[in-house]
């Protein structure tokens, strides 16, 4: 046992409803470059917001969170462990202001209010499950598409049972444990799943494995069925509405659901997750969903069932803590390499994923099972990975910056803290940086330092992104790792950053890539 091991002893941070969020005005509506103007700049460098209070750990460490707004010293400068540079930062004139955090990066900035005592831990992964889950929060982000839907009923009120067709259904009623539903573009056959078991809970969805009722078709045979979870907001009968933020929020939702399916659905690469299917055709077909099914039933908010490809060894991050970290170097190797291509197909075809973390890397097979099959022609022929979680993606047009400050908090990179115009391109880079060093070290790379003095544990997560201030502990003394090097070159300034082609030519993801058959 090392001094990072006990790192994995603690269980998976539950994902977490979230403060409610203030938003900004620019949280309205994404922009792009050209729509940010200077004096819009320099306000989102020089606000300085002085909400300070600290919370305190049980195990008495009082540390000051990202929701509880920080101000980086002026000017900003980068620490001489920042690799490969000395200068000062571009930001270096202003103190740079975090506004506090939203609920979640979705654009649903105020749909969840209940608060959370925010709290972290010292250099782990994970948040103990006694806390309050804080880790795998996202950032503010604003809505990027048209706000309110005006035609939403006045009168909506929600229901767990809608079916879209229930006034003529022409389905038996199988019951909750039975999923109703179509493959993509096969509207005229209803297929049935049944349940399996739940797999796992994201903010704004449960994940439950199904099996195919009738078996014939191997690639749907078992499937993850991601299951919107409305907000409380939303689903609280009691606090049903006529007001504007009501329909903002359910107008919101719809946006965000409505580029993850198309976003999905117009995806097909062997490491990026698959969506096969949907409860309901409407949830693709059309461009206001929501709206449209309530229309039928203002009354009941539809169920929405994205049937999924089923990664069956979970996610990354709850599989190195499983197994207490020290992953083999081959074998972050494979996984990285896959993820590079996944993010280089993405980036291609003019997506930026905005949420790449441990827990969006989904296993198809153990660890085990991968070591089992390494010496097989199996393991080239196969992809071990597959990436999920779009709800954060976008498509963009070309150099179009992006202004959404959304992520998650460690992954987040110094630009989109910095609240100014950002490549996406490059923050999914950083994130690739972040999950590689993890990978390594077993801790994030922002983390306090081990052995922190209580000043450096009060220091937030943020501040310490945004000084770029990072070091190698485990692989300090380890040259040959090439490996590093990607590292290296992704947590820095963006000027400097690689791209994701570089990161795919480094010799490290490109050996691996070189032998896939897949790919
Ligand atoms: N296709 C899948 N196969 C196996 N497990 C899955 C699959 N999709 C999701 N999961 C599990 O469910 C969890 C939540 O899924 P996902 O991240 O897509 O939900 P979310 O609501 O978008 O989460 P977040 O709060 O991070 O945005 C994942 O971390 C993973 O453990």
């Amino acid at each position: 046992m090392d001094e990072y091991s006990n790192i994995y002893s603690q269980p998976k941070t539950p994902r977490l409803k979230q403060d409610g969020f203030q938003g900004s005005a620019d949280d309205q509506q994404e922009k792009t470059s050209t729509d940010v103007n200077e004096e819009e700049k320099q306000k989102a460098a020089s606000t300085v917001v002085t909400k300070g209070e600290t919370h305190t750990t049980p195990l008495t460490v009082s540390i000051p969170t990202f929701e509880n707004v920080q101000t980086l010293p002026t000017p900003m400068t980068y620490t001489p462990l920042s690799p490969g540079n000395s200068a000062t930062s571009p930001m270096d004139q202003s103190s740079l202001s975090i506004p506090k955090r939203r609920s979640h990066a979705r654009l649903l900035d105020d749909m969840l209010s209940i608060a959370q005592p925010n709290q972290r831990v010292v250099s782990e992964l994970v948040a103990p499950a006694n806390l309050s889950p804080q880790r795998v929060l996202s950032l503010p982000t604003v809505a990027e598409e048209a706000l309110i839907n005006d035609s939403v009923d006045s009168d909506s009120r929600t229901g767990e049972n809608y079916s879209p067709e229930c006034d003529d259904d022409p389905t038996e009623n199988y019951g909750d444990d039975v999923l109703q539903g179509y493959l993509l573009d096969h509207w005229d056959q209803l297929l049935l799943w049944r349940k399996v078991k739940h797999i796992g809970s994201g903010n704004f969805s449960n994940v439950l494995l199904y099996e195919s009722m009738d078996q014939s078709d191997p690639k749907v045979r078992q499937v993850a069925v991601k299951r919107l979870k409305y907000p409380e907001e939303l689903s609280n009968i009691d606090q049903i509405n006529t007001s504007s933020r009501y329909k903002e929020t359910l107008s919101r939702l719809e946006n965000s659901l409505t580029r993850e399916l198309q976003v999905l659905k117009s995806l097909n690469h062997p490491c990026i997750v698959k969506l096969l299917g949907i409860n309901n055709p409407i949830f693709v077909t059309s461009k206001k969903p929501l709206h449209d099914l309530m229309g039928k039933n203002p009354r009941i908010l539809p169920p929405c069932d994205m049937i999924m490809s089923y990664c069956s060894a979970g996610d990354l991050l709850a599989a190195v803590m499983a197994r207490n970290g020290g992953l083999e170097f081959w074998l972050i190797q494979r996984i990285f390499a896959e993820l590079v291509l996944a993010v280089k197909y993405l980036h291609r075809n003019s997506i930026i994923h905005r949420d790449l973390k441990l827990e969006n890397v989904l296993l198809k097979y153990t660890f085990d099972d991968i070591n089992s099959f390494k010496n097989s022609p199996i393991y080239y022929k196969q992809n071990v990975i597959e990436l999920a979680d779009f709800g954060l993606c976008k498509r963009i047009e070309n150099n179009e910056m992006c202004t959404a400050r959304c992520g998650s908090e460690d992954y987040v990179s110094p630009e989109i803290l910095m609240g100014v115009p950002y490549d996406g391109h490059l923050s999914d880079t950083w994130a690739l940086g972040v999950i590689l060093y993890s990978l390594f070290e077993d801790r994030l790379p922002f983390d306090p330092p081990p052995n922190a003095s209580v000043r450096q544990r009060n220091r937030a997560t943020s501040h310490r992104i945004a000084r770029f201030d990072w070091r190698w502990y485990r692989l300090s003394n380890n040259e040959t790792n090439v490996g590093k090097k990607i590292v290296e070159n992704t947590l820095t300034r963006k000027n400097q950053r690689w791209s994701i082609s570089e990161i795919c030519e480094s010799s490290f993801v490109k050996t691996i890539v070189d032998t896939l058959d897949f790919s």
